[in-house]
This record gives C-alpha cells, sequence and structure tokens, in this order.
C-alpha cells in the first residue's frame, strides 16, 4: 500500500521527489485520483508479460470528472501508454488531467518523447504514479513537463505502481532479471516422496495461480531433473495468456527425447547446456525447433545474465531443491512464492524445496519482508522477498 500519511479519510498527501519553491511541497488527493491511478495499473496489466524490456503502463485523461481517454503499453517498439490516450482524447486533452502509471518519458527510444506530446496536446496537468528508475528518464520527464508550466504530482498508489513494475526496475537498477522463486510443498515441507513423484502437491486453485504467475512473467527456469522426474508442460493454459519462454538448465544433456517440453509448440523452449555436452541430442533438440545455448560454467548467474542480455525483465525458477538453493546464493532470486498443501508424506529423504545453502545456525536464515499470506483453496500461499531485494 502507500506510504503516504493519512489526512482525513478520503484525502491523501502526495510529496514529490522533485519539488521546487515554485510548486507546494504537498497537494491533497481524493479518492477519484486514487481509483484513476488504479485504473491505469488496470490498463497496464492488460499487456502482462508481452512488454520487456520496457514496463507495463497505464495511462488515463480525464476532464470535468470525465473519462476521456485512456490507454496502455502494449509491447517493446510500439507507442507508449500517454500516446495511446492522447490519441484517444483528441482535441479535448487540452487543459485535461493525465494519470500514467509511470512518469512520462523524455528520451528518444524506440519512440518519441510522451513529455513533448503531453505539453504539445495541451495538457494541464500530470498524475504520475512512480518516478522512472531508468537513467534516461529519472526526472527528466517531470522537469520538462513542470519547465512548461503543467502541475505535476508524483507517487499517487507508488507501492502499487512499484510492484506492477517490479521486474523492469529490478532490471534497470541491477541488470539482471527479476528473479521469482515458485515452489508447492507438503505441510511437512516435501516438494515429493521419497520415490520422486510429485505431481498434484496443490489444489486446482493453487494450480490456477501458478498459471497466473507464468503469464506475468518472461521465462520459465527448471532443471533437467525436472524435465525427467516431472515432464512438465511449463505454459499458462489460459486462452489468450502470454506463453514465457520455457528454460531449461542440464549440464549433461540427458534427458529424455520424448519430453512434452520439446514434443508441444505452445511456447517457445531454450535448453542452456554446457560446451561440447551431447552432441547428437543438441541437433535432435535443433530439429525439434528447440532453442540450445552453451554457456560454461552453467550457473544461475549466467543464465540471468544471458536472459537480461535477452531484454528480460522477470523469471520464475520454478525448480528442484539444489537449483534453487544455487540461484538464492547467486542471487539470482528476489522473491519466494511457495504453496502449502495442507497433507504430509514424511519420508526423510523426500526432497524439500531448497537444498543446502552451507547455513550452520538458525539466526543466518533467510527471514523473509514484507510477507503476504492467503489461502488459495484448501492450500496457503506464502509471497515475500528475500532480504537484499529493495523495491
Ligand atoms: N511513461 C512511460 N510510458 C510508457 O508507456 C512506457 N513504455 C515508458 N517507458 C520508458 O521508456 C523506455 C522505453 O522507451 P522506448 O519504448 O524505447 O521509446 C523504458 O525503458 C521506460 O523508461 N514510460
Ligand atoms: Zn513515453
Amino acid at each position: 500500500m502507500d506510504n503516504l500519511p493519512m489526512v482525513e479519510p478520503d484525502a491523501f498527501i502526495a510529496e514529490s521527489e522533485f519539488q521546487d519553491d515554485s510548486h507546494p511541497k504537498q497537494t491533497l488527493l481524493s479518492d477519484f485520483d486514487h481509483a484513476m491511478m488504479r485504473r491505469c495499473i488496470e490498463l497496464a496489466r492488460r499487456a502482462l508479460g508481452r512488454t520487456s524490456p520496457n514496463p507495463m503502463v497505464g495511462a488515463v485523461i480525464v476532464k470535468d470528472g470525465e473519462i476521456i481517454g485512456e490507454g496502455f503499453h502494449p509491447r517493446a517498439g510500439e507507442p507508449h501508454a500517454e500516446v495511446f490516450a492522447l490519441k484517444a482524447a483528441g482535441e479535448n486533452a487540452r487543459g485535461a488531467t493525465i494519470y500514467v502509471s509511470l512518469e512520462p518519458c523524455n528520451h528518444y527510444g524506440r519512440t518519441p518523447p510522451c513529455s513533448e506530446a503531453l505539453v504539445a496536446a495541451g495538457i494541464a496537468k500530470v498524475v504520475v504514479g512512480m518516478v522512472d528508475p531508468n537513467p534516461l528518464v529519472a526526472g527528466g520527464g517531470i522537469a520538462r513537463l513542470r519547465a512548461a508550466g503543467i502541475e505535476v504530482l508524483v507517487g499517487v498508489e507508488e507501492q502499487a505502481c512499484k510492484k506492477l513494475n517490479e521486474g523492469f526496475i529490478h532490471r534497470i537498477l541491477h541488470h539482471r532479471p527479476f528473479g521469482i522463486l515458485k515452489y508447492a510443498m507438503t505441510l511437512d515441507g516435501k516438494i515429493a516422496t521419497t520415490t520422486g513423484h510429485s505431481a498434484w502437491v496443490t489444489n486446482k486453485d493453487a494450480r490456477g495461480e501458478v498459471h497466473q504467475l507464468r503469464a506475468a512473467c518472461d521465462a520459465v527456469i527448471v532443471g533437467g531433473n525436472t524435465i525427467r522426474l516431472d515432464n512438465p508442460y511449463l505454459t499458462s493454459h489460459r486462452e489468450g495468456a502470454h506463453n514465457p519462454l520455457r528454460v531449461v538448465m542440464s549440464r549433461s544433456l540427458d534427458l529424455p527425447q520424448n519430453a512434452r517440453i520439446w514434443q508441444t509448440a505452445e511456447a517457445p523452449t531454450l535448453v542452456f547446456t554446457e560446451k561440447g555436452a551431447n552432441p547428437d541430442f543438441q541437433e535432435l533438440l535443433r530439429n525439434l525447433g528447440v532453442e540450445v545455448v552453451e554457456l560454461t560454467p552453467l550457473t544461475p548467474d549466467q543464465v540471468m545474465a544471458y536472459l537480461y542480455k535477452r531484454g528480460f525483465c522477470s523469471v520464475l525458477w520454478e525448480c528442484g531443491g539444489v537449483l534453487a538453493a544455487s540461484a538464492i546464493a547467486q542471487k539470482a532470486v528476489q522473491k519466494v512464492f511457495a504453496f502449502i498443501a495442507p497433507k504430509i508424506v514424511g519420508g526423510v529423504h523426500a526432497p524439500t524445496p531448497v537444498g543446502d545453502l552451507g547455513l550452520t545456525s538458525m539466526t543466518e536464515a533467510l527471514s523473509l519482508e514484507r510477507v503476504e499470506i492467503r489461502v488459495v483453496g484448501s492450500d496457503c500461499l506464502v509471497e515475500g522477498y528475500l532480504p537484499s531485494h529493495q523495491l
């Protein structure tokens, strides 16, 4: 939720990081302002999973209390949300207020600066959800609008706007995609039986959440063991939903030829292996339309560096415990989604979601921050951020 202090039940104060003497430090915000920004977020989410390396952005133009134009950024290379909203509002935009979930850009990228388009359209006021962390923008859009005499408010529904684009923000600040570790375990902390059987730990509502998570990510990563034992499809299973790139990390490339992942074409597949591993199988995969990339040594960080260069913002780790521990140790995981099913399977050697992290004392445990706990059908979902992550 917002960090904004409450003034009275339906009014909040927005405080801009970019105030100067000519602009009041605090401005009362109405429920309407919040509702419009939440609408921006809703619009932005229409492009869920499709905008990388760009952020998801929504914009709403309001005049005399009425919405006269809306827009969202559909994908990189296409116009920004503000441009779609201006187009929808037409000449009526003169003197109007625009709400936009991310600071308007002020640079020539794949598209021209939105700040100039807003000035040219005669927009009177701009309400911004969050400052753009992109160093090419970073307050420059706000400064340009203010220099043109436009009133600018910053920080409305800021936390929600940041959460919408945590992948983009992490990518810009850390030059790596944002990593999410997802696992499903029983009440006694097992992800499979001692024999390795791991299907159906959670109920179908939890599986629906997982498909939604996949739709929001650019890639989903598993290790070779998951292909051998679970034989997953790794798709989002929803009509019209985005399917992430399916990524397999396997040093040996000792994988079944008839695995579902390479026998299904709904989503692209990329296999990372080490130099020279199983050349016959590499050729077989390529013939099946699977991309094969040799990375030596094959580590989570190398994979994340590669996916960063490919323009990815967010990656879902759906791997077993050994790879998960390695991804955590290499800071390739920022957030955890743990589904807990009220079942007990027992077994001293039954696998657990995170392998050895080399910790010797409970005081070294990684305590998740900003934890949210929800009931999903008959299961429980614990969501939180690893300690080093800052939004
Ligand atoms: N305010 C805003 N609205 C949008 O719809 C956007 N896509 C962005 N993106 C910012 O601009 C950069 C991309 O520019 P090009 O699409 O290459 O022109 C992106 O990195 C964000 O900083 N901003
Ligand atoms: Zn723009």
